[in-house]
């Protein structure tokens, strides 16, 4: 029979945990009741490539974590070799126009919100991060990747111009002129060289050590006042949001005008499929 003890144990250790209501189809949001800490789980199998439907989910949860006042946020995947592969590609060849609109706008709702979040934010990488990937996890204030990743914005490399949050997301962790080779050259960086040059903070060898280094960064705020935490952190960001904003239609019109214009549809089809072929051969 078991005893007291041990069935209190348990009972203990099924409340820590409480999944949110409203946690979305393509995102899972966990709360764990003792730290407050909100994991935020992208699920698009195979490689979270950021549609419409999976950008929404993500915007909605990271709302109403904030809303809810939980004491940080943690983004992860459950995918275990990618964390996220960035837009996808599908999403923006031979485009149907108002979705196409939808996905930036979307994108866009998405980064305000994870950059501009009230609450300590932190990504643990547990898998390649590459485009949209690397700005969900520079939009955060921390991170933590496995090894045998990669990560960067390679935008460049598919003949696209990185959005302006790009840029602010690469300068408000790298030096000014690493940032700005890191993204004119389209660089992918390892797991050793994203260390180096401090494009994440730490390397772990598991996704639940990532996820207890992120909870370690986020409890360091536990002393600090949240309003007054997050007055400061908006004080440092503000700058970039008030910018982008004022850029936010004519970024929106400049990605349509893009994406619209035959060479790029051409270059994003050999693109596709020089990624499905790797599979083939
Ligand atoms: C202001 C002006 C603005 C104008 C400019 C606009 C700027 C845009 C800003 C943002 C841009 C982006 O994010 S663009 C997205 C850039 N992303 C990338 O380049 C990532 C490319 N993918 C990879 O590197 C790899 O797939 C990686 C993620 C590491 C996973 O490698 P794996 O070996 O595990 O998996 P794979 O076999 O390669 O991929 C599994 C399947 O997913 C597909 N796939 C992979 N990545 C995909 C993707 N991003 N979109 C769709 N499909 C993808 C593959 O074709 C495979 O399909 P099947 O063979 O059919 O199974």
């Amino acid at each position: 029979m078991m005893s007291s003890m041990s069935l209190s144990r348990m009972l203990r250790a099924a409340s820590v945990c409480r999944t949110m209501s409203t946690a979305t189809k393509l995102t899972a949001v966990e709360v764990n009741d003792k730290t407050g800490i909100a994991t935020v789980t992208l699920s698009r199998p195979p490689i979270n490539a950021l549609n419409v439907e999976l950008l929404h989910d993500l915007y909605q949860s990271i709302k109403e974590i904030e809303n809810n006042k939980s004491r940080g946020l943690i983004l992860t995947s459950s995918n275990d070799k990618v964390f996220s592969a960035g837009l996808d590609i599908n999403e923006m060849y031979r485009p149907d126009k108002d979705r196409a609109r939808l996905l930036w706008t979307k994108l866009q709702d998405v980064w305000l919100a994870l950059y501009g979040c009230a609450l300590p934010t932190a990504a643990a990488i547990n898998g390649h991060a590459p485009a949209g990937g690397c700005l969900l996890a520079t939009s955060c204030e921390y991170r933590v990747i496995l090894p045998q990743c990669r990560i960067g914005l390679n935008e460049i490399q598919l003949g696209l111009v990185p959005p302006i949050f790009c840029m602010f997301n690469f300068l408000n962790v790298l030096p000014r002129r690493v940032a700005e080779r890191a993204l004119v050259q389209g660089r992918i960086f390892t797991t050793e060289q994203a260390l180096q040059i401090g494009l994440v903070d730490d390397v772990a060898s598991s996704k639940e050590k990532a996820l207890e280094k992120c909870s370690q960064f986020i409890a360091t705020f536990a002393q600090t006042n949240p309003l007054a935490r997050s007055l400061t952190k908006l004080k440092f960001r503000g700058a970039d949001l008030q910018r982008f904003e004022s850029e936010r239609t004519n970024e929106l019109e400049s990605f349509l005008e893009f994406i619209d214009h035959p060479q790029m549809q051409e270059d994003l089809g050999i693109y596709l499929e020089g990624l499905k072929k790797k599979n083939r051969n």
